[in-house]
């Protein structure tokens, strides 16, 4: 059963291709050339989730293409932070931190921190 560990795995395989600028097909590659096209992917990953997400509320679509989307979409949004130079670990320290629980006499998740 994968889990979120693979998600270090994929990080560490688009920093390769993000270090490697040899010879050879890439999908990675291709997208880290091209910071336009990364970005439109995302959005164009995103609208598919949420159309996967109301096929399957209206029970004219499945888990599983959903999950298949959501696939995409985190893959695509790990290329445009690695395009970024911000790491996956950055991002998780957010949401630790916004998880942490409040101090007193701070109030809801912004207690963590939840802009910059
Ligand atoms: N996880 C992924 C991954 N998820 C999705 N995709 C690609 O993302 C694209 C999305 O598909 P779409 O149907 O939306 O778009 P498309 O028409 O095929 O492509 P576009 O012309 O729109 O870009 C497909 O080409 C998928 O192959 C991925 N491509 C690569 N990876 C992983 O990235 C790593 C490095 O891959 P390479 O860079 O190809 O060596 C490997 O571990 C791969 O498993």
């Amino acid at each position: 059963m994968a889990d979120e560990r693979f998600l270090a795995k994929l990080w560490a395989t688009i920093e390769s291709r993000k270090a490697d600028d040899g010879a050879g097909t890439s999908y990675t590659r291709q997208l880290l050339a091209n910071p336009a096209k990364i970005r439109r992917k995302i959005a164009e990953e995103a609208y598919e989730v949420n159309e996967a997400h109301q096929g399957l509320v209206d029970g004219k679509d499945s888990k599983d293409h959903l999950a298949h989307e959501a696939a995409d979409l985190l893959y695509h949004l790990f290329v445009l932070l690695a395009s970024a130079d911000v790491t996956p670990s950055e991002v998780y320290a957010i949401l630790e931190r916004r998880h942490a629980p409040a101090s007193p006499g701070a109030s809801g998740p912004s207690a963590g921190g939840k802009n910059p």
